[in-house]
């Protein structure tokens, strides 16, 4: 179950700081975010109201990930926004997947992020993970999986490969 992973946290990561600055994040704790391949990554979608809102809010976030140096895996269908994060090189999370996933927590508020009506923290787990299992490859997730295949190795740097 997603809901009871345990962080991988990617090499030389500060493990404490890094679990103090995650554990509020996470729908488990009253966030938004679930953790996802194996503890390895970060996701949650985002709602809004109409598609340029929801270009709007990933324009801002391309912004901050050029900022930061550090890229998402995600997808978009219409007012949807899929968003994984997981640092590729060393594989697993890092400090910028955390800071980024709360600097888009931030930017979704500041964009008009709809609320999931109806659907308290664990429930909402629930439902991303039936959709899971109900087959990724039509869902925003599974469009990110794609888009995943397709980069390769973006991150390995040259003198690792
Ligand atoms: C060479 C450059 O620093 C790397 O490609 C960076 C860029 N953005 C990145 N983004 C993510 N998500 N993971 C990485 O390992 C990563 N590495």
């Amino acid at each position: 179950m997603a809901g009871a992973l345990e962080p991988q946290f990617s090499a030389n990561a500060d493990m404490g700081k890094l679990g103090a600055s995650l554990s509020p994040l996470l729908v488990t704790n009253g966030g938004r975010w679930s953790l996802a391949m194996e503890g390895q990554a970060l996701e949650r979608e985002f709602k809004f109201k109409t598609f340029a809102k929801t270009w709007d809010f990933m324009t801002a976030v391309s912004l901050q990930c050029k900022l930061k140096n550090h890229h998402p895996e995600w997808s978009n269908v219409f007012n949807t926004t899929f968003i994984r994060w997981t640092t590729h090189h060393p594989k697993g999370l890092s400090e910028k997947d955390i800071e980024l996933a709360a600097i888009c927590d931030k930017l979704a508020t500041d964009f008009g992020e709809l609320a999931i009506e109806g659907l308290q923290g664990q429930q909402q787990e629930q439902q991303q993970q039936q959709q899971q299992q109900q087959g990724e490859a039509c869902g925003l997730s599974g469009l990110a999986n794609r888009a995943v295949g397709s980069a390769g190795d973006c991150c390995v740097p040259k003198s690792a490969k």
